[in-house]
């Protein structure tokens, strides 16, 4: 119990010391004007209570001399003062909470982006990790914002229980006592329920995932037409329907635990205050306190309900947010960075050779290995084509060869030195399988910029030329600097069109080694044959590796690739794996046999 009590109040204090300083670091003013505002209301109920007491006082006053002074309509305008102050101090604290928010959000959000762009790829396909990612980046801005406020809450109530608790002392220190007995027993149940949320949180995550995912599937395009076609669309709602009530039914029993053991909370707190009252009322009949004390008492007695209220469900909040917050700060103390290697012999230098040294590869949480004992080498000029059976390895072993994966053995060596970041930025440009479409103009989508300058014009039109998009812009009389995407701009291009745009985006970065892994599936025949050639034109004086399924386009290939269930089984030029009459033979001659099939059934 001890341990948990000391464990809790170190993260409070550690979330709570580094939320505040980076609220400090994103808005100085904000942090300070929002301190002095929480003082403010801190301390306004005493005043009010103090104005309330001034008020019946001098009316009784005036009652007993039987006079009218202006003294009860002083107050009573300083009443008025001080409600209009009031307001305004609302207004400042929500715009000043909205705008610290946003800027929060920001300040997260560029951390964030920044963090995931370095993580090496691997740890997206560790489902631990992405789970641990996703976790960590939940709206941290916003949640810090919260976390402020209830910090903020917290010791406005923690001011105005002050004076609430010395006042009451003054008439009875019993009172005091058990208005402090109360609190700290309201604390203990936040802590238990936040506590308690907080696992449900994260018993639920995998679960929550899954609805999101169902829920996602209901509104995406190529669902949309799958279920018109298969008329799958009651069964994914029985699935949904019953996953949600399952985590529903959880979070509902679990919500009215909580809420129950406030209730029992409130209804003692409801008891004493009675018995409180009896008590002032017996010290007014006993002439130990007036009227006018009575009234500002008994008004300080119901307005502690809701502070000590206020103050446990605070705290308890803070609890619960604090364990989000320290996610992220938890995640962020380890965050794999990937490598780099600047002082690299290799970086800058002339583009040689690629080695790979006996490697081998298995997925996180997999033992399986994917890819095994593979070598080869590629040289500067060279056209190399991977091919193979689907799931034979081929585009696991781009991945490696690119530095995107770390092996588990072996060495992928780019002009001698092993491959790092910085060689994947400066020697490679690869088109994959998955590649993406961004919805924004055609010239965003190849220059990654949006403006075209004059070093740029050229390469940007050739590129364009190249990869037949030109002829797309003027099919759809469209202009470079137009929009494209269904989401955004309703302006959808075809499989094959979007391909196109892919491939210059590669042809764009001017880098010594390409890679197309299998991109071309998409395009027409006539489109891929010029893809291909093109691709093989341009890549005169460059290296040029390519994933396909069509041996047809490997014929002239330097060298040929052949994988199967993750080995490199075969390799050398088309002739010499003819020759050899094994993978690569069958492979190809399958494909041969279908398509001089297709032909004399046209004939
Ligand atoms: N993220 C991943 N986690 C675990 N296993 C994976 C992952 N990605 C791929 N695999 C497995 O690795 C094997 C090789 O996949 P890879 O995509 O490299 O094959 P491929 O030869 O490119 O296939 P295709 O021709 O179908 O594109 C497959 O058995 C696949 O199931």
């Amino acid at each position: 119990m001890l341990k948990k009590i000391i464990y809790n109040s170190k993260l409070i204090t550690f979330v709570t010391m580094k939320t505040i300083s980076t609220i400090y670091k994103v808005s100085p003013l904000y942090l300070l004007s929002n301190l002095c505002i929480v003082v403010l209301k801190g301390i306004s109920p005493l005043i009010y209570i103090f104005l309330t007491e001034r008020t019946v006082s001098s009316l009784i006053n005036d009652l007993e001399n039987s006079t009218i002074t202006s003294t009860p309509f002083l107050f009573i305008l300083l009443q008025f003062g001080y409600f209009v102050l009031m307001e305004y101090i609302n207004y400042l604290s929500k715009i000043i909470e909205f705008r610290l928010k946003q800027k929060m959000e920001y300040y997260f959000n560029n951390e964030i982006f920044t963090m995931c762009a370095s993580i090496p790829l691997i740890y997206y396909d560790d489902l631990n990790y992405y789970n641990s990612l996703q976790r960590a980046t939940l709206d941290v801005g916003g949640t810090s914002c919260t976390y402020l406020q209830q910090v903020l809450t917290c010791i406005q109530s923690c001011i105005t229980f002050t004076g609430f608790v010395v006042s009451l002392y003054l008439i009875h220190w019993s009172i005091a006592l058990l208005l402090f007995f109360i609190v700290i027993l309201l604390i203990g149940i936040n802590f238990y329920t936040s506590k308690s949320d907080y696992d449900q949180f994260l018993s639920q995550i995998l679960q929550n995932r899954n609805i999101e995912y169902l829920e996602e599937l209901f509104k995406s395009k190529e669902v949309a037409k799958e279920f018109r076609i298969f008329k799958q669309e009651s069964y994914f709602i029985r699935k949904w329907k019953k996953l949600y009530w399952i985590v529903g039914n959880e979070k509902y029993s679990l919500e009215k635990k909580n809420n129950r053991k406030l209730l029992y909370v409130s209804y003692l707190q409801f008891s004493l205050n009675l018995l409180f009252l009896s008590l002032l009322a017996f010290y007014v009949l006993t002439k130990k306190i007036t009227i006018a004390k009575f009234v500002a008492l008994s008004q300080m007695l119901s307005s502690s309900l809701g502070i000590s209220y206020q103050l446990a469900s605070s705290i308890g909040r803070i609890y619960r947010e604090s364990l989000t917050i320290n996610d992220y700060y938890d995640f962020i103390k380890d965050v794999p960075i990937e490598k780099s290697n600047i002082e690299n012999e290799s970086f800058n230098k002339e583009f040689k050779c690629l080695s790979v040294n006996n490697i081998s590869f298995s997925y996180p949480n997999h033992e399986h290995l994917i890819l095994k004992n593979i070598s080869f080498d590629i040289t500067s000029g060279k056209k190399v084509a991977i091919v193979g059976r689907n799931g034979s390895g081929k585009s696991t072993l781009v991945k490696c060869l690119t530095g995107l994966y770390t092996t588990n053995n072996g060495k992928v060596l780019l002009n001698g030195g092993i491959i790092c970041k910085e060689d994947r930025e400066r020697y490679f440009s690869t088109v994959f399988q998955d590649f993406l479409k961004y919805e924004m103009s055609l010239l965003e989508n190849i220059t990654l910029n949006s403006e075209l300058n004059e070093d740029i014009k050229d390469r940007f039109n050739q590129v364009i030329q190249r990869t037949g998009t030109s002829d797309l812009l003027r099919k759809y009389d469209l202009g470079i600097s137009d929009n494209v995407g269904a989401t955004l701009y309703g302006r959808e291009l075809s499989g094959g069109e979007w391909q196109k745009i892919a491939l210059g985006r590669a042809l764009f970065k001017d880098s010594p080694i390409i890679i197309l892994d299998e991109p071309t599936a998409a395009l027409d025949p006539v489109s891929e044959a010029k893809i291909i050639e093109e691709f093989l034109d341009i890549s005169i004086g460059k290296t040029s590796i390519f994933v396909t399924h069509r041996l047809g386009s490997c014929i002239n290939a330097d060298v040929i690739l052949v994988m199967k269930d993750g080995e490199l089984v075969e390799q050398g030029t088309h002739d010499e794996l003819i020759l050899l009459n094994g993978e690569y033979t069958e492979l190809f001659n399958m494909q041969a046999k279908w398509y001089k099939q297709k032909e004399y059934e046209f004939n």
